[in-house]
């Protein structure tokens, strides 16, 4: 595969926000230890990241603790004050931060743009809705007293974060963490932390004072748990597969926390007889190809009735054919390279488990010409829920269409799965979606659409999704605690 993303990273109008060190108390951390960070269009490496210890994260926790005792006195207006500053520093600089992104990401470099547009967007939000972060008066049941509740920050809070959102999943967490009066310490995922540490010069431009804002960067595993260790750590927010989920949790079982988890997800995507057919197709395209597959949203079971089924089929497999696969910074680029070579295999044995379990391949199922971290946008039809690929998240540009009949037994296998984040409705029957959407067993549910999320809203998901929920009024509430205040003995 032919295209260096170096001189995309030389021609940075900023070339300081290609940090190679932790950002620790306002400081640059460097190590002799390193991480390599590479381009998965290419494997060529890009860059030499601090490796930090576990005694690097003991610092950054007594520095967090430290900022907090500052940190959650200042108003919050002006709390907001640098976070916008912050997200404005962010659309200032967002043709770096892409290429930040697409080079240490792989994801095309206009879905990089809207990344950043939209991590921006998250600091904007909170930087509001910090300021109501009401309490309330309860009418009392004692004589003589006053009762009320404040919402207070919650203390020094951890953000674990993923290599598929390296910038939006960082300001979801942080964005509201900071609004709340928090100081937060992020553990980027180490394929990506060059947009992490972007984002930590970003907050150092936007004079977020020292301590409140840190950047650890490693091996996941190791940091993780001594982050959890701390027993002044009073939440922490993961994104990642719901086996890592699980892990952290118990993590945190000896201290006990507040835990905030968007795991993964298996979205039923339903198409019923009566919906548009080209909008049901376009929007699934969306929804399955996004990030190049590896989005914890993306249509994961298709679902289409008898009557549309073939048509659908062919009508999908044309546009999946028509997508272009190849490096990020190459224009027109639909699907980039696999962030990890794991997914390069998840996605052929998902293809080679279902061919043998009879399903049937309409478009791509061979190895990508491009090789490397490159998958072939594939559709597989006939696809029955047993599978592999229907019971597990594909995480990658491998598409699966089941056929269905009738709408309760849609339902109910859409429902009989161990996730429930997302979940897609395709119809022009107003009654049948509200009767589908009652029934859905998911945090999020989109109909006719396959774009809904942004800032406003309440991002998360049931059941082996997670906990909690981010973005939206809710988001902040992750990182506030409820004090409960009895005034009592009030003198006459
Ligand atoms: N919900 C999402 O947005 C999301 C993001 C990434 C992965 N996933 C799911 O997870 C599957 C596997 O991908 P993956 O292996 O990169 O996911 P993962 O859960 O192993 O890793 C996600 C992030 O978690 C951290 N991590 C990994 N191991 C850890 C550990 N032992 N302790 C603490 N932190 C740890 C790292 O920062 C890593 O980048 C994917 O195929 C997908 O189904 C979901
Ligand atoms: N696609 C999600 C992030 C997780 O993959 C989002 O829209 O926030």
């Amino acid at each position: 595969m032919k295209g260096s993303a170096t001189p995309a990273l030389m021609r940075l109008k900023r070339q300081d926000l290609l940090q190679k060190c932790a950002y620790v108390n306002g400081a640059w951390l460097s190590k002799v230890e390193t991480i390599s960070v590479v381009d998965p269009a290419t494997g060529e490496k890009l860059a030499q990241v601090a490796a930090c210890e576990r005694s690097d994260v003991d610092t950054a926790v007594s520095f967090a603790i430290t900022a907090f005792q500052r940190w959650r006195d200042v108003l919050p207006s002006e709390r907001g004050a640098h976070l916008r500053k912050w997200a404005a520093g962010m659309r200032e600089n967002a043709e770096d931060l892409a290429a930040i992104m697409t080079a240490e990401q792989g994801k095309p470099l206009t879905e990089a743009r809207s990344e950043i547009s939209y991590a921006a967007s998250f600091l904007d939000w909170f930087a509001a809705e910090g300021e109501r972060a009401y309490g309330e008066t309860i009418p009392s049941h004692l004589a003589r007293s006053r009762l009320s509740v404040q919402m207070q920050p919650v203390g020094v809070t951890v953000a674990i974060t993923p290599w598929n959102f390296p910038s939006a999943m960082i300001t979801r967490k942080a964005g509201a963490a900071l609004a709340a009066g928090c100081t937060m310490i992020v553990k980027p995922a180490p394929e990506t932390p060059l947009s992490a540490l972007a984002l930590a010069r970003l907050a150092e431009d936007a004079g977020v004072p020292a301590g409140v804002f840190q950047v650890i960067t490693g091996e996941a595993a190791p940091l993780a748990k001594r982050l959890l260790d701390h027993s002044d750590v009073r939440a922490f927010s993961f994104t990642g597969s719901t086996e890592i989920g699980r892990i952290l949790l118990e993590q945190s079982a000896k201290t006990l926390r507040k835990a905030s988890l968007e795991l993964g997800g298996n979205a039923p995507f339903i198409v019923f007889d009566d919906a548009p057919l080209e909008t049901a197709v376009a929007g699934c395209m969306a929804a399955k190809f996004a990030t190049s597959g590896q989005d914890c949203l993306a249509a994961n079971r298709i679902y289409v009735q008898g009557g549309s089924y073939q048509r659908f089929v062919h009508e999908f497999a044309k546009a999946t054919s028509k997508l272009k696969v190849g490096n990020g910074f190459e224009p027109g680029v639909d699907i980039g390279p696999m962030t990890k070579p794991s997914v390069v295999e998840k996605c052929r044995r998902q293809i080679s488990e279902a061919l043998c379990a009879g399903a049937r391949i309409v478009v791509g199922g061979q190895d990508s010409p491009l090789g490397g971290n490159f998958v072939t946008p594939t559709v597989l039809a006939d696809v029955t829920d047993g599978m592999l690929i229907a019971k597990e998240e594909t995480f990658g540009p491998v598409a699966a269409i089941l056929p269905f009949d009738r709408e309760a037994e849609v339902v109910a296998r859409a429902n009989n799965s161990e996730m429930g984040l997302a979940a897609y409705v395709y119809t022009r029957d107003l009654n049948r979606a509200m009767r589908v959407t009652d029934q859905l067993e998911y945090g999020m549910v989109a109909v006719n659409t396959p774009k809904f999320t942004g800032a406003p809203i309440p991002f998360g998901g049931w059941k082996q999704s997670g906990l909690g929920r981010e973005g939206s009024r809710h988001g902040l509430t992750e990182y506030l605690e409820p004090k409960y205040v009895c005034i009592s003995n009030i003198a006459d």
